[in-house]
């Protein structure tokens, strides 16, 4: 008797264009009981999101992972056209995690122009990256919530490293009771420190190297939190990475509650979270680290 290795290929997602397809497979798992997670994302993946992915793995049984540039949330002068589309490498990525993957054209998702009716982010939804980019927010959490009514998942996943989306997205589902569990997961960066992005492939070697000011900034503020040093303090150290890099151009830098993400005052206690986005020549990225402000040093 001859002994022969089989090799598996991992099994390529079901890829669904329309929404009445995905519909169908939803329909179809949840008759079987099936716990189902939706991973949403614009594509052109990478490990941040294969990290979506292996965790909505341990939490559901059906994953269904969304790729969609969303017009809606991309201003006049932003990245829509350019924004990189690589749905055969993205399938490639997601054999052997996800099972399906949503990937509608646009006028499926918006088959009369643009949505008459949408969300509104609120008071958070205009700060920071609001700020920057008006509109940005609302674009994001109406398409949130069509692709949260067309795959109805018990559980979504969302990165920590768009904290201020994810924050958003959390204060949608309790506004709205949508009845959806939010999983955040933390950032995967590289070994530098450099938080992974769809966005950093626009960068040259020369820019990849200022975009780690980002990233040094936060964690020169999340050291002087541990040296019990006060909010004040830690954005200035913070500020000083920015001070010696100017080609690096700072759009804000902010330390807020993570409860509220509204701006903590200069002596405030207690848990902390470090927003910063900046542009690195034409390219502008986001970033942010958790940290902690004390009195006293500890024991
Ligand atoms: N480095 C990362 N670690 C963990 N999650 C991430 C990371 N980067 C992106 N995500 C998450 O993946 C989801 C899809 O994000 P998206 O497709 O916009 O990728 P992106 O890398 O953030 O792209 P962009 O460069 O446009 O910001 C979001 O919930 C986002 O927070
Ligand atoms: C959540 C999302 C997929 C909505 O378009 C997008 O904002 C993203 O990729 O973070
Ligand atoms: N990663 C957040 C989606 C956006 O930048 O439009």
């Amino acid at each position: 008797m001859t002994c022969t290795e089989t090799q598996t290929t991992p099994a390529a997602p079901t890829v669904l264009g329309t929404i009445a397809a995905t519909r169908e497979l939803v329909r179809a798992a949840r008759a079987a009981g099936r716990r189902i997670a939706l991973v949403p994302t614009m594509g052109a993946l990478h490990d941040g999101h294969l990290a979506l992915v292996a965790r909505a793995r341990e939490l559901a049984d059906l994953v269904i992972v969304s790729i969609f540039v969303n017009p809606l949330q991309f201003g006049p002068n932003e990245d829509f056209a350019r924004y990189p589309r690589t749905l055969d490498a993205d399938l490639a990525a997601l054999a052997g995690s996800a099972d399906a993957v949503f990937a509608p054209a646009v006028d499926e998702m918006y088959p009369a122009g643009a949505s008459q009716t949408t969300v509104h982010a609120g008071q958070v939804g205009e700060l920071y990256e609001g700020a920057s980019r008006p509109g940005h927010f609302d674009g994001m959490l109406t398409v949130v919530s069509k692709l949260f009514n067309i795959v109805q998942p018990d559980v979504a996943l969302f990165g920590q490293k768009d904290a201020q989306q994810a924050f958003l997205v959390r204060q949608m589902v309790a506004d709205l009771n949508l009845p959806i569990e939010i999983e955040a997961v933390r950032t995967v960066r590289e070994l530098d420190g450099l938080a992974l992005s769809s966005r950093n492939r626009y960068l040259s070697e020369s820019e990849r190297v200022l975009a780690l000011t980002l990233s040094a900034s936060l964690r020169a503020a999340v050291e002087a939190s541990a040296r019990h040093e006060n909010v004040a303090a830690a954005r200035e150290a913070a500020l000083a990475r920015f001070d010696q890099q100017p080609d690096v151009r700072l759009d804000y830098l902010v330390i807020v509650d993570p409860a509220t993400l509204l701006p903590l005052e200069d002596d405030a206690t207690g848990d902390g979270l470090i927003l910063v986005a900046a542009r690195v020549g034409a390219t502008r990225l986001i970033d942010n680290a958790p940290l902690t402000f004390s009195t006293t040093p500890a024991g």
